[in-house]
């Protein structure tokens, strides 16, 4: 398994006010698996994937990455982990507005200490993979909607991530891109074997993942 989650519980606390996000959560998620989690609003999906990437931590439970409990990871560590191991794909993009597409696209690999031609020939392959290759040099204001959001899986992918963390890849796409971003998505699981864990409101984007994991009020159902 490549994620394990053992009775994970999370409580977001401000002031006097207690929220469990997430009650008692156990789950499995095999390699090369696409995995949707699906529920209503503020049923803790985005929390889940927070917490299950090691981006946010938890108050009670395990979560296993390939073997290795979060919990024994210093903060330092975690995020070397996610550089190395991980691709997140948000909806916000989270582009560098003054760099080109090629550009941000071949920043994790710089940041990982790549050499800068094999750093850009490898970014312009992802772009090409995207079908972005006539964009690469364009800023992402340049860009419409789906085109960054294209720019933004190819840099998620660009070191070849083990895992893919993505909160609603296809959020503010109309239906036809949102189809061919998921096709794309789908694609690059089957070609890599890369597990991918989505979270989505759309049903017809979570139909298309191997399994559904649901929730409600912060457990799975
Ligand atoms: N930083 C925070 N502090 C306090 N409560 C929070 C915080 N973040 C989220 N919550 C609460 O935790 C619960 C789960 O939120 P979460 O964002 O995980 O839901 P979600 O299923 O992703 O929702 P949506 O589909 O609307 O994005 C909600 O009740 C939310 O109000």
């Amino acid at each position: 398994m490549v994620i394990k989650a053992q009775h994970v519980t999370k409580i977001y606390r401000s002031g006097q006010l207690r929220v469990e996000a997430l009650s008692n959560i156990s789950l499995e998620i095999a390699q090369g698996e696409m995995v949707a989690i699906m529920g209503p609003s503020g049923c803790g999906k985005t929390t889940l994937l927070n917490c299950l990437s090691g981006l946010d931590t938890i108050d009670e439970g395990d979560i296993y990455i390939r073997g290795d409990n979060l919990r024994d990871l210093s903060e330092r560590e975690r995020t070397a982990y996610r550089a190395q191991h991980m691709g997140f794909i948000f909806q916000d993009f989270n582009l560098l507005p003054v760099l080109s597409a090629v550009e941000n696209v071949e920043l994790p690999l710089l940041l990982a200490r790549v050499p800068s031609q094999k750093a850009r020939r490898r970014a312009l392959e992802m772009l090409e993979i995207v079908g972005l290759t006539e964009r690469a040099r364009h800023r992402p204001a340049e860009l419409s909607g789906g085109q960054r959001q294209r720019v933004t899986i190819a840099r998620a992918l660009v070191n070849s991530p083990t895992l893919v963390w993505a909160d609603e890849p296809t959020g503010n796409l109309d239906s036809t891109t949102a189809g061919d971003i998921m096709a794309l998505l789908l694609r690059l699981n089957q070609e890599q074997q890369q597990t991918f864990v989505i979270v989505t409101h759309a049903l017809d984007i979570g139909e298309q993942a191997h399994r559904i994991i649901s929730m409600r009020d912060g457990k799975i159902v």
